[in-house]
């Protein structure tokens, strides 16, 4: 499987954002989409996703439009944005179902990927009682139950603390492992073995 970039380009009112972008993503890699603030990295995963139409340019799973009728692509994808899809009156268990519930599965249950983020102690825990660092954790824990090669990412270390940095580079690095792709941003140096590494810089 793969995922293509042909030509994108971006506009936003009279601005280009960017254009001619081109990159091929394989499995067991990881494509760190780098930019300054405002250099219009959110809007290429928002279109990478297909939550957006590029004004130019096609974007392909294993050869075939993602938008396409016969598309496989949406079964492939998790996609988190900036903020986290949680509901704050629910407790991280009955939300990792939710999210569970939008995606293929895997084999893994709510509880050991509730573990594995450090999250076990709280799962009956409503949502509003966690600090930012936890919801992105619980956020990350939706990744661990689905069933998806593709992973693409906004800032997914935005407010984890250094040992939640670590444990996300980690749980990436086993997915890349896998076969996995992740598409992601970050502001800051990410310790993913360079093996795994592709980088585009959207410059400005
Ligand atoms: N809803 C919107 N309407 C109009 N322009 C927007 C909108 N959202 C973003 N923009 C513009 O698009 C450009 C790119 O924004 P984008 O969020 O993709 O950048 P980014 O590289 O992800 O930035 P950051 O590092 O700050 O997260 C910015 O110049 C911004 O002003």
């Amino acid at each position: 499987m793969h995922l293509e970039a042909q030509n994108l380009c971006c506009q936003r009112g009279a601005q280009i954002l960017f254009s001619d972008i081109n990159f091929r993503l394989e499995g067991g890699k990881v494509l760190l989409v780098e930019g300054k603030n405002g250099a219009g990295k959110t809007t290429l995963l928002k279109l990478l996703s297909g939550l957006r139409r590029p004004d130019k340019g096609e974007i392909k799973w294993d050869g075939v439009a993602i938008n396409a009728a016969d598309s496989q692509f949406n079964q492939q994808l998790a996609w988190l944005g900036h903020q986290n899809p949680l509901k704050e009156e629910q407790t991280a268990l009955e939300n990792l179902a939710m999210l569970g519930a939008i995606r293929t599965r895997n084999q893994r249950d709510e509880f050991d990927a509730l573990s594995a983020v450090g999250l076990g102690r709280v799962k009956h825990k409503p949502v509003k009682t966690f600090s930012a660092g936890m919801k992105r954790r619980l956020a990350l824990a939706s990744l661990l139950i689905a069933d998806t090669r593709l992973w693409i990412l906004d800032e997914p270390q935005a407010a984890l603390d250094k040992a939640g940095i670590a444990l996300y580079e980690q749980l990436a690095t086993e997915h890349l492992k896998n076969g996995g792709m992740i598409v992601m941003t970050s502001h800051h140096e990410v310790a993913i073995d360079d093996i795994y590494i592709q980088r585009l810089n959207l410059g400005h």
